[in-house]
């Protein structure tokens, strides 16, 4: 699902991907490690095409990454931040179906899937709240529903569970293998927590050195 072949990042002077490889196989899970600048989001960002590569090739799904359309890339994955980035004046439900909008789905089955979706993560008769009267590990979730509305294949999670605490996070990332398995998605997760990566395995790889390696 994604291959990445002798990929060079820079920002500037800074080289941060240096003729790394990576692969992700379709239907599967991987956990992305490494210290803090590493090249962590940066391997997502090449990904969604919010940065490119100036050597080597990225391929999703088999296509290379410049033959994609920026959204109909980003239509087909969902992606999960550490800090949730849900809008606080707007409701569960809104923050969910502007998304989808957004993705141009309305309508009677997009509020079905909302549903089916808010049931499956624990948060059904929840939509009328606003993320402001809710834990962090229910609005991760909300946060989960945004990201699979679309359907997605592929699911890019950036410390999903970094905000929260050791038990919800659990939680959370618990839920995040269910659904992978469920859904059969395809998810690179970055992760800090040994704890939790080993109560969940998963391939695990580690972006050192401008290097991505399995280990
Ligand atoms: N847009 C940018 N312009 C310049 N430098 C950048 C940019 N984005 C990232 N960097 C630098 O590239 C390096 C890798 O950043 P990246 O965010 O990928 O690291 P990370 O492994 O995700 O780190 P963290 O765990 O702290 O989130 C860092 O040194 C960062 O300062």
């Amino acid at each position: 699902m994604i291959r990445l072949t002798g990929v060079t990042v820079r920002y500037g002077r800074r080289t941060v991907l240096d003729e790394a490889d990576f692969h992700l196989p379709e239907g599967g899970v991987a956990y992305v490690t490494g210290r803090s600048g590493a090249g962590k989001s940066t391997l997502i960002k090449l990904i969604t095409r919010e940065t490119s590569a100036v050597g080597g090739e990225v391929r999703v799904a088999g296509r290379p990454l410049d033959e994609w359309k920026k959204h109909h890339l980003r239509r087909r994955i969902g992606i999960l931040f550490q800090a949730y980035e849900l809008l606080e004046r707007k409701t569960v439900r809104e923050n969910i179906a502007l998304a989808a909008q957004v993705r141009g789905l309305y309508g009677a089955d997009t509020e079905r899937h909302m549903r089916r979706l808010l049931a499956r993560v624990g948060l059904e008769g929840r939509e009328r709240e606003y993320p402001g009267e809710l834990s962090g590990g229910e609005q991760q979730r909300v946060a989960v529903v945004r990201a699979l509305m679309g359907q997605p294949k592929l699911v890019l999670a950036d410390e999903p569970t970094g905000n929260l605490d050791g038990e919800t996070a659990g939680e959370v990332m618990g839920l995040l293998h269910e659904l992978q398995r469920e859904e059969g998605l395809t998810m690179l997760i970055v992760s800090h927590d040994r704890e939790l990566m080993a109560r969940f395995p998963a391939a695990c790889w580690e972006v050192a050195d401008g290097k991505v390696r399995s280990g």
